[in-house]
């Protein structure tokens, strides 16, 4: 297993930083490995990322030496997305769950000890794990595909068309602080989260996956009247501080997973931007 720490930064830090600056600090390239957990430690709301793709004989994450606790999710929970075309199992203190594409499952706080396998390791499953403090302790759970709540938005003739499926929310299964779920552009729509948004009481962390090798998305961050992009090619995750816009738009089809915590769990307690505002 591979720790990288991030620290995040103030909004007006992004002013004098060049596009390998604000990669360091913001973009957490390569998660998925095969055989390899990958994780990140950042500062932001001290949230967790990371990328697990077993192989023979699976991967452990119960160890908390990382998060300074006898086991990793001692005082956290998380939420273990399966972005991988094969399906995958997951034994959490014992209790079994087999993780199908796109399915997440919840991994309530207290959790002892969690080992992720690949059903196939010719065909593996590819895990993404969002981890959070969390305060309360909720069962562990997984969420299925078709358990989700799917929201459309969007319209092709703006290219932002997208459906939204929430999995780790109040609507559909209980967490502390953690929200997390899935959003899929329409064929042909390039936007997402367009027209964007503030939450400055939570934090976002974006992974995008199920991208052609060439190409990218470009992600926009930054305060809105100061904005910036990184480009992004698949399995790489982006850090969005509470400061900061958040919307991307890619030069081929792409997914992405999104994950939140901070203050509370209001999924619309956003402040919208318009787009005229944007600099
Ligand atoms: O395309 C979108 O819109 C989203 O997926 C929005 C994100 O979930 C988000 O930014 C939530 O605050």
């Amino acid at each position: 297993m591979t720790w990288t720490t991030r620290y995040g930064a103030a909004p007006s830090a992004i002013d004098g930083m060049t596009a390998d600056d604000l990669r360091n600090e913001f973009l957490i390239p390569e998660l998925w490995a095969r055989g390899k957990a990958r994780f990140a430690y950042t500062h932001v709301d001290r949230m967790v990322i990371g990328g697990v793709v077993p192989e023979t004989g699976g991967i452990a994450i119960g160890d908390g030496a990382e998060v300074g606790t006898p086991h990793f999710f001692d005082t956290r929970e998380g939420g273990i997305a399966n972005l991988g075309k094969g399906r995958g199992t997951a034994v959490v203190d014992g209790e079994t769950f087999s993780v199908g594409p796109r399915d997440i499952l919840y991994v309530g706080r207290g959790a002892r000890d969690v080992h992720l396998t690949s059903d196939d390791t010719a065909n593996p499953a590819m895990f993404y794990l969002n981890s959070v403090p969390a305060g309360v302790e909720h069962p562990h759970r997984l969420i299925t595909r078709a358990e989700s709540k799917p929201i459309t938005m969007g319209e092709a003739a703006k290219s932002n068309m997208r459906t939204l499926r929430m999995y780790i929310h109040p609507e559909v299964a209980p967490s502390c602080l953690l929200l997390m779920g899935i959003t899929d552009p329409a064929p042909g729509s390039i936007w997402n989260t367009m027209p964007p948004h503030l939450h400055e009481r939570r934090m976002e962390a974006y992974f995008y996956f199920d991208m052609d090798g060439e190409d990218r998305v470009f992600h926009f961050m930054g305060r809105p009247d100061n904005t910036r992009h990184l480009v992004v090619a698949s399995g790489e995750a982006v850090l969005s501080p509470a400061w900061s816009i958040h919307m991307g738009a890619g030069t081929g089809p792409y997914a992405f997973v999104w994950g939140m915590t901070g203050e509370n769990q209001v999924y619309k307690d956003v402040d919208p931007i318009p787009v005229r505002a944007l600099k």
